[in-house]
């Protein structure tokens, strides 16, 4: 019982490697065909790269530790920031697009552990356009739709439509990321309750209200939106959002998408379009991405910037049930007598060169365990597929008969 229930353990874990790296090798290639290259950053940062500035990760939640000189650093809690340094302190304002993509590790620390994710993402610099915007959302829609993912949405938000609102109460900071909180779970009955408690006019209730309302899809979400804009940025917010509607549609992308007004993201440093991906299965988003443009001034110099960042260990929760059986060859043991050895191990690196996956048994001499054998015998080869058996004189002849 104990062997059986470690055995599920052990192929649970490699199973879960294998999904690990097709989801990568999906990633990777869609990424190259759309221009992107891939760029690493360091586990180990300075402490002052996130504590200098406001609203970016909470203190609690990085995992610190006292480098060789003294100095406190941390583990990695964020991507884009240290590719968005990285990036800022090598170009210069005026220089062409640059287009990255990442595959790394990020920390956080909750409830006293310490969590690792491998996150894969992207982000462009360089660019504020409109169909640099798309061009990101796009990627992010294909990988979803390269998954074998039952279903998926991603929802398109404007941090920019929600921070107008936000100023327009005139409440402090820490009180509209309550706000925030509260529009984001769009809990009604708990949002009234705060505006009521926090004296904000009645016609910016209604407003506020109705924005978590403002859900569905893109073209009717666009209409209401527009009665509910309470300025100049807003109705900018939402020419920008139909814009990238009419662009989705030349990339044929336009079926998952959802736009949510009301949408929030966890990162504090987005400018402008944000959106996050979900997918069947699995309770909170998988991806999460939008324009971060004001975060690279803070940190070096102002280069519009826009991505996402992907958290495999979610996606490898939602990937369908059938997906188990990853495209895996069968192992080939080689089986031989003592006095074919030399050949045994010939046969088994040219089979390796030709990339099978290749066993060799040295101990007993059982071809009825492995459904595909070969058994290097006195006088002849016996190659085993199956219930399939055939006999060749040599190595050479079966090489070049048979189709492996
Ligand atoms: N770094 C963000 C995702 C992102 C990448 N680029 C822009 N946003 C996160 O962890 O949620």
């Amino acid at each position: 019982m104990y062997q059986s229930n470690m055995n599920d353990v052990l192929k649970a874990n490699t199973l879960t490697c294998e999904k690990k790296e097709s989801i990568i090798k999906t990633a990777r290639q869609l990424f190259y065909t759309y221009g992107y290259d891939e760029i690493e950053t360091a586990i180990f940062e300075p402490y002052d790269l996130y504590s200098s500035v406001d609203g970016m990760i909470l203190q609690d939640d990085m995992v610190k530790v006292i480098g060789p000189s003294g100095k406190v650093l941390v583990l990695r809690p964020d991507v884009t920031i240290p590719v968005a340094r990285l990036v800022t302190k090598h170009v210069g304002h005026n220089e062409k697009i640059k287009r990255y993509f990442y595959i790394m590790d990020v920390f956080r620390q909750a409830a006293n552990r310490v969590l690792a994710h491998k996150q894969i993402g992207v982000e462009l610099f360089g660019d504020d356009s409109t169909e640099s915007d798309t061009e990101v959302l796009a990627l992010a829609y294909e990988l979803l739709a390269n998954l074998p993912v039952t279903h998926f949405t991603i929802e398109v938000g404007h941090a920019g439509f929600v921070q107008q609102i936000l100023e327009e109460t005139n409440l402090p900071y820490s009180e509209r990321q309550l706000l925030k909180q509260y529009i984001q779970s769009k809990n009604k009955t708990d949002l009234q309750t705060f505006l009521i408690e926090h004296q904000v006019s009645q016609p910016l209730q209604r407003v506020i209200l109705q924005i978590v309302d403002l859900y569905g899809p893109p073209g009717h979400v666009i209409e209401r939106a527009r009665t509910l804009s309470l300025n100049k940025e807003m109705n900018q917010a939402i020419d920008h959002l139909e814009r990238m509607h009419q662009l989705l549609d030349l990339y044929g992308m336009t079926e998952n998408i959802v736009f949510n007004l009301g949408l929030i993201n966890h990162m504090d440093y987005y400018s402008d379009v944000i959106f996050q991906g979900f997918i069947a299965r699995v309770g909170e988003p998988v991806l999460m991405g939008g324009r971060y443009d004001t975060l690279t001034e803070k940190i070096g110099i102002m280069i519009p910037a826009v991505g996402f960042g992907c958290d495999i260990q979610l996606l490898i929760d939602g990937l369908k049930k059938e997906q188990h059986t990853i495209n895996r060859q069968e192992d080939i043991v080689i089986y031989y007598t003592p006095t074919r050895i030399r050949e045994a191990y010939q046969l088994m690196r040219q089979l390796r060169h030709r990339s099978k996956r290749v066993l060799i048994n040295h101990k007993e001499i059982n071809v009825t365990h492995s459904a595909r054998a070969i058994y290097l015998q006195e006088q002849h080869i016996t190659v085993f597929n199956g219930r399939e058996k055939r006999v060749y004189p040599n190595i050479d002849s079966f090489l070049t008969q048979y189709q492996l």
